[in-house]
């Protein structure tokens, strides 16, 4: 069974990578990814200018996924910008990488997208319009005049492959506003889904909260999300102009959780807490489980299944 996926007339020898914000904020992260059997890699988002993010503890693993309010601790455009350039011309034959971004306003985002646009990187840009954990930020992608504007003001200027990082939707009438929204937009892809915004996770025998920012409240990802995210990736498969992807982010651990988001109709899949509890093992591990239940299944590539969710 082949896991060779094209994505934008590139193809990966698999649909795996990581997700945003996990292994990937500073060279020794990103290097290790990228020589990992991930099939490429996507920056932490990046503001302008270098941010502490909150106090800490601001992640926590706990058994059933992870909670985080990490507040966009990121080494700033410039550092990402300057490493996916250098790594272009390092291997000009790799897999085109993915960059981030997350400004704390539509002005920031333009900012830093317009130095996209004017640069050398050839790879992929993702706006993060779903940040949970920025306090008195509210997230773009739940204003959906915000959402229209910023992307109006985007495509002005923007002509490089460029993807939205979405929050999760959790009502059909904003499955068809925000659908509506994005199919109006040359994007390439959106992303489903970012983590679910404010959780409360709770240590019992301390009768705490596990997380210092926000009084506890933080962004839930792993197992407790899939069925959010595979409904996300779902709605917006059956929504958008088939030339928009779904990358599949959200409870990604087992090479089953990965068929799921396949059949859901995800092209790329992306791997947070997972890879966070693992380490870039994981993608060995996920990419052997997916081949083996493809074999029992009797399926030779990816195509064969992919988007074809039955229903009753
Ligand atoms: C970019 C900020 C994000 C953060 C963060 O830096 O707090 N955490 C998430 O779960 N998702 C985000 O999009």
């Amino acid at each position: 069974a082949s896991l060779a996926t094209t994505f934008l007339n590139h193809t990966y020898e698999n649909p795996f990578m990581n997700a945003s914000g996990v292994h990937c904020k500073d060279t020794k992260e990103l290097n290790e990814l990228d020589n990992s059997k991930s099939s490429t890699f996507i920056t932490k988002s990046s503001t302008s200018l270098k941010r502490e993010g909150n106090p800490e503890p601001r992640y926590f693993s706990v058994p059933l996924g992870s909670i985080n309010s990490m507040g966009l601790p990121n080494e700033g455009f410039n550092y990402y910008l300057k490493y996916v350039i250098d790594r272009q011309q390092r291997m000009p034959k790799g897999n085109p990488a993915f960059f981030s971004v997350a400004g704390m306003s539509v002005d920031e985002n333009l900012k830093m997208l317009k130095a996209v646009q004017d640069s050398d990187f050839n790879g992929v840009t993702e706006l993060n319009l779903s940040c949970p954990n920025v306090p008195g930020k509210p997230q773009v992608a739940y204003d959906f005049d915000l959402l229209g504007e910023i992307l109006q003001k985007v495509f002005e200027f923007f002509t490089k492959p460029l993807g939205v990082k979405l929050p999760p939707y959790f009502d059909f009438a904003h499955f068809d506003t925000a659908a509506s929204i994005l199919n109006r937009f040359p994007l390439v892809y959106v992303n489903c889904i970012n983590s679910i915004g404010n959780g409360l996770y709770i240590d019992i025998e301390k009768e705490s909260v596990v997380i210092k920012p926000k009084n506890g409240f933080g962004g839930l990802g792993g197992e407790y999300i899939k069925p959010t995210a595979l409904a996300n990736v779902r709605a917006f498969y059956t929504r958008l102009n088939p030339s928009i992807k779904i990358i599949g982010t959200g409870g990604i651990r087992t090479g089953g959780d990965a068929f799921e988001h396949l059949l859901c109709g995800a092209t790329m899949l992306q791997v947070g807490t997972e890879l966070y509890k693992e380490g870039v093992s994981v993608f060995d591990r996920i990419e052997r489980e997916l081949k083996e239940i493809m074999e029992k299944k009797g399926y030779t590539s990816i195509e064969q299944f992919r988007g074809k969710l039955r229903t009753l």
